[in-house]
C-alpha cells in the first residue's frame, strides 16, 4: 500500500488539489513517531542513492507543539505542492493533533476549500491494525477529513520508538527516496533480526551490547552512555537512541509490579565526532566515566582527498575514530609523562586515568542498507537490556503524570484567557509563573497588568515612594507616608544612604526594587489576591526578619509598601495590607477602601465613626507634638474628627473654622510666635502637658460653636517618648 502511494504520488499519478504534483512532505508527528523517521531521512540525504532518487523533493518534520516550529517547517513550502503525513500511533497525542489542526488550517486558507483536505493529508496510524482500532482510528482520520485510501496502518503492538519500519517510516521516507531505497533499509534491518534471532550468545551483537548496558549501568554504577557516530549523517541518530533506550528502560518497577532492585536505563547524549571532541569530551576523559558508543563507517559518503593534504578528509575523521577510545581507555600516567620530558606543577593536569569503557563500532557505509542494521541493532540491545532487569521496555508511564497536569494547566490557561482562574492549585513556583505566563490577564478588573515606582517628595522635602498600579481598567496610586517618628515594631524602610544625595534619605534603591523585583512578579495577579501578594512579597521575596517578625529590610518596607505590606507593623496577627494593590483591590470589590481593609482584617465596620449617608470624615491634625515639633508635648498628634457633620463638605467648614479659631486661641495664650506649625500643619504651642493640650482644643471647639459635633483622636507615637525601663512619658 505505502509502495503503491509513494510511487503514484512520486510519478505525478497522485495530485494535489490544484493539479499540481506533490513534491513535498511535512510529516506531523512527536517521539517514536518522528525521531527515526528524521534520523533515516538525515543520514539518507547525503547517501548519493539517496540524494539522486529525492531531486526535487523535500521531507520536513514538525514535532514540536511550540508555534515557532510551525513557523520553520511551513517556511517556504507551497501548499498546492505540500503533502501533510500526520503520524501518530494513536491519532490522539495533543502535541501532533493540534500541529495537525494548525496546518490544516494553513492548507485550507491557502487552497481555499475543506475539500483540499482529503488530497493534501494521509495519516500513519495503528488505523487498519485490529477490529476496533481500525474502526476507531479511521473514525478519526475521517472527521479530520483524510481519504481513509490515505490511512497507512500498522499493528498496535509496534511501540512508537519501535515503529520505523512500519508505516511510520515507509511511507515518508518512500515518498522521498523511492521504495526501492527504503526497501533497502528494510532488509539491513531484517539482516540484523536474523542476526539476533540465530547467532549464538558470544556473537550476537545486540545481546553483548545489551549486557554491556547493564553491566555500566547497574553494576558499575555507571550513569551516563554517550552515543558518538563519526558521521554526520547520523546527526539525529542519537535523538532516535535517546527516546529508544531511555523511554524503554528507564523504569521504576519490574513486570511482576516489584520495585526494580538495580538502577536502569542509562542518560544517553552524544554528537557527531568531532564536534564531540570540542565539547563534553573532556568530561568524558577526565572527569565523569561515561561508557560510550563509538560509530564510524569505513568508506565516506562523501569522500574527499585534497592533493597536497597526508590523508583524506575521511580519514583524518576516522583517525579521531580510532584516537579516542583509546584515550579513553589507555589513559596516560604522570610516569609516561615524566618518561616523555614533561614536569612541573601543570604535570598532574595532563594525567588521564583511562580505564574508561567504550564500544567501537565499524559499519562498511552509510547506506540504507546499513542504517538499517544499525537502527536494529540498537532496537534489540534495548530489548536485551529490558528482559534483564525485567522491566517492560515497551510502555511508558513515565510520561503520563506530566500529560494529566498538563491537561490542568491547559484548562487554568483556557479560563485564565477568559476571566477568571484559580492558580492555587499549582505548586508555588509553578503558581506566579503561570500568572506570568497568562498575558491576558484575565479579568481585565482585576488583575495588575502594569507596576511603576518613582522617588516623589512628601510636604516636609523627604523623598518617598510612589507606585502606580494599572488594571485593565484604572490605575491606582498609593505614595508611602516616610514617617518623621518610628514606631519600634516598625518594618525597616530602605533608604539609599548615600550622603552626597538628599542626605543620605533618597528611596531610588527602594523604586528600583519595586521596577526590577517585585512588579515584575505582580504581574498578571488578581489585585483581590491581597494576603497571598503580601505573603509573597514579604515572606519570599524579601524574607528578612527581626526580633519582631518580617522587617522586610531587604527590598525595603517602604518598596513592599507602596505595592504591598503596610508601613511596617510586623505584629503577626495584622494583615499585611497594600496600599495600591489594596485600593485596586476596593475597586475590584466594589466597596470603600476603609471597608476592604476592615474585610482583610476580618474586623467589623460598625463601630467605624462615621455616618453611613456619607461614609467619610475628614481627619485634621491640628496640634503637633513629639517627633513634629519643637515643643515639650510628648503625644505627636492631636486630631478633630467632625462626626456630627450633616456632609462631608460641613464637616470640612466645621474643621476649617475649628483650626482658625485654635490659632485665636493658641495667640491669645502663648503669643503669636505659639502659632508657629510643627511637621503635619498643626500648632506646636508650647504646651506643658497633654491635658493642657486638650483644654486649647476645648476651648477651641466651643468657642467655634460646634460642641458636641467634633471627636478628639490621637496619635500617640507611644514608642517615641515611652522607653524601657522609664516610669514615664518623656518629654512632657
Ligand atoms: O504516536 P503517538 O500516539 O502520537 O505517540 C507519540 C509518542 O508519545 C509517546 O507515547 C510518549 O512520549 C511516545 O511513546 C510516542 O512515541
Amino acid at each position: 500500500m505505502a509502495q503503491a502511494f509513494s510511487e503514484k504520488v512520486r510519478s505525478g499519478g497522485f495530485v494535489g488539489y490544484t493539479g499540481k504534483p506533490l513534491t513535498d512532505v511535512l510529516c506531523i508527528g512527536i517521539g517514536g513517531s518522528y525521531l527515526a523517521v528524521e534520523f533515516v531521512h538525515e543520514a539518507l540525504r547525503t547517501d548519493p542513492t539517496g540524494a539522486a532518487s529525492s531531486k526535487g523533493r523535500q521531507l520536513r518534520f514538525l514535532a514540536n507543539v511550540d508555534p515557532i516550529d510551525v513557523k520553520r517547517a511551513l517556511a517556504g513550502l507551497k501548499a498546492e505542492t505540500t503533502l501533510v503525513i500526520v503520524i501518530s500511533k494513536t491519532f490522539t497525542t495533543a502535541e501532533t493533533m493540534l500541529n495537525a489542526r494548525t496546518v490544516k488550517s494553513w492548507l485550507v486558507k491557502e487552497l481555499g476549500s475543506e475539500q483540499a483536505i482529503a488530497k493534501h493529508v494521509a495519516a500513519c496510524s495503528t488505523a487498519l491494525a485490529t477490529g476496533i482500532q481500525r474502526v476507531e482510528t479511521l473514525d478519526k482520520t475521517k472527521a479530520f477529513g483524510i481519504d481513509s485510501e490515505n490511512v497507512f496502518g500498522f499493528w498496535d503492538w509496534v511501540g512508537g520508538r519501535f515503529s520505523v519500519c512500519s508505516a511510520v517510516g515507509v511511507v515518508p521516507l518512500s515518498l522521498q527516496y523511492g521504495f526501492e531505497v527504503v526497501q533497502k533499509f528494510l532488509s539491513g534491518a531484517r539482516a540484523m533480526d536474523v542476526h539476533f534471532q540465530t547467532a549464538p550468545l558470544e556473537k550476537n551483537l545486540p545481546t553483548i551490547l545489551g549486557l554491556l548496558a547493564v553491566w555500566n549501568a547497574s553494576c558499575l554504577g555507571y550513569e551516563g552512555c554517550a552515543v558518538l557516530p563519526y558521521c554526520q549523517a547520523l546527526v539525529r541518530f542519537v535523538a532516535h537512541i535517546q527516546q529508544l533506550d531511555m523511554e524503554s528502560n528507564g523504569k521504576r518497577v519490574q513486570m511482576d509490579g516489584k520495585e526494580c532492585t538495580v538502577p536502569t536505563g542509562a542518560i544517553y547524549f552524544g554528537e557527531p565526532g568531532t564536534n564531540g571532541q570540542h565539547s563534553f569530551y573532556q568530561l568524558m576523559h577526565q572527569g565523569r566515566v561515561i561508557p560510550a558508543d563509538f560509530i564510524g563507517f569505513k568508506t565516506s559518503q562523501n569522500p574527499i582527498s585534497l592533493d597536497g593534504e597526508p590523508v583524506s578528509n575521511h580519514d583524518e575523521l576516522m583517525s579521531n575514530f580510532f584516537a579516542q577510545p583509546d584515550a579513553l581507555a589507555l589513559g596516560k600516567t604522570a610516569e609516561e609523562l615524566k618518561a616523555s620530558g614533561l614536569s612541573g606543577p601543570g604535570l598532574r593536569h595532563k594525567v588521564f586515568s583511562g580505564d574508561r569503557p567504550s564500544n567501537s563500532l565499524l559499519l562498511p557505509v552509510c547506506d540504507p542498507y546499513n542504517l538499517g542494521l544499525l537502527l536494529s541493532l540498537y532496537e534489540h540491545r534495548t530489548a536485551v537490556q529490558g528482559w534483564v532487569w525485567n522491566v517492560n521496555s515497551f510502555d511508558q508511564w513515565g510520561v503520563e503524570l506530566g500529560k494529566v497536569l498538563g491537561v490542568k494547566v491547559r484548562k487554568y490557561l483556557s479560563a485564565a484567557r477568559k476571566g477568571e482562574a484559580d492558580a492555587s492549585g499549582f505548586q508555588k513556583p509553578t503558581q506566579p509563573l503561570s500568572n506570568e505566563r497568562t498575558p491576558a490577564r484575565t479579568s481585565a478588573k482585576s488583575r495588575i497588568e502594569m507596576i511603576r515606582a518613582r522617588e516623589i517628595f512628601d510636604s516636609r522635602g523627604n523623598p518617598t515612594v510612589e507606585v502606580d498600579l494599572c488594571t485593565a481598567s484604572a490605575l491606582f496610586r498609593a505614595a508611602v507616608p516616610s514617617g518623621a517618628s518610628t514606631g519600634v515594631y516598625e518594618a525597616l524602610e530602605l533608604r539609599d544612604g548615600d550622603k552626597n544625595r538628599l542626605l543620605g534619605k533618597g528611596v531610588l534603591k527602594a523604586v528600583a526594587n519595586i521596577n526590577d523585583i517585585i512588579g515584575p512578579k505582580l504581574i498578571g495577579l488578581k489585585v483581590t489576591d491581597q494576603v497571598a501578594i503580601d505573603k509573597l512579597m514579604v515572606e519570599e521575596m524579601d524574607g528578612s526578619k527581626n526580633e519582631w517578625g518580617w522587617s522586610k529590610s531587604k527590598l525595603g518596607a517602604n518598596a513592599i509598601l507602596a505595592a504591598g505590606g503596610p508601613r511596617g507593623l510586623v505584629a503577626e496577627d495584622l494583615p499585611e495590607v497594600s496600599m495600591a494593590i489594596c485600593r485596586a483591590g476596593a475597586a475590584a470589590k466594589g466597596v470603600p477602601l476603609y471597608q476592604y481593609i476592615a474585610m482583610l482584617a476580618g474586623k467589623p465596620t460598625d463601630r467605624f465613626v462615621m455616618p453611613a449617608a456619607w461614609q467619610q470624615v475628614p481627619s485634621f491634625n491640628v496640634i503637633n507634638g513629639g517627633s513634629h515639633a519643637g515643643n515639650r508635648l510628648a503625644c505627636q498628634e492631636f486630631m478633630i474628627l467632625p462626626t456630627g457633620a450633616a456632609s462631608f463638605r460641613n464637616a470640612m467648614e466645621i474643621g476649617a473654622e475649628v483650626y482658625h479659631t485654635l490659632k485665636g486661641v493658641i495667640k491669645k495664650k502663648y503669643g503669636q510666635d505659639a502659632c508657629n506649625v510643627g511637621d503635619e500643619g498643626g500648632f506646636a504651642p508650647n504646651v506643658q502637658d497633654n491635658n493642657e493640650a486638650l483644654d486649647v482644643l476645648m476651648e477651641a471647639i466651643k468657642k467655634s460653636g460646634h460642641e458636641g459635633k467634633v471627636k478628639i483622636g490621637t496619635d500617640v507615637a507611644a514608642s517615641e517618648f515611652w522607653r524601657p525601663g522609664s516610669t514615664g512619658p518623656s518629654p512632657g
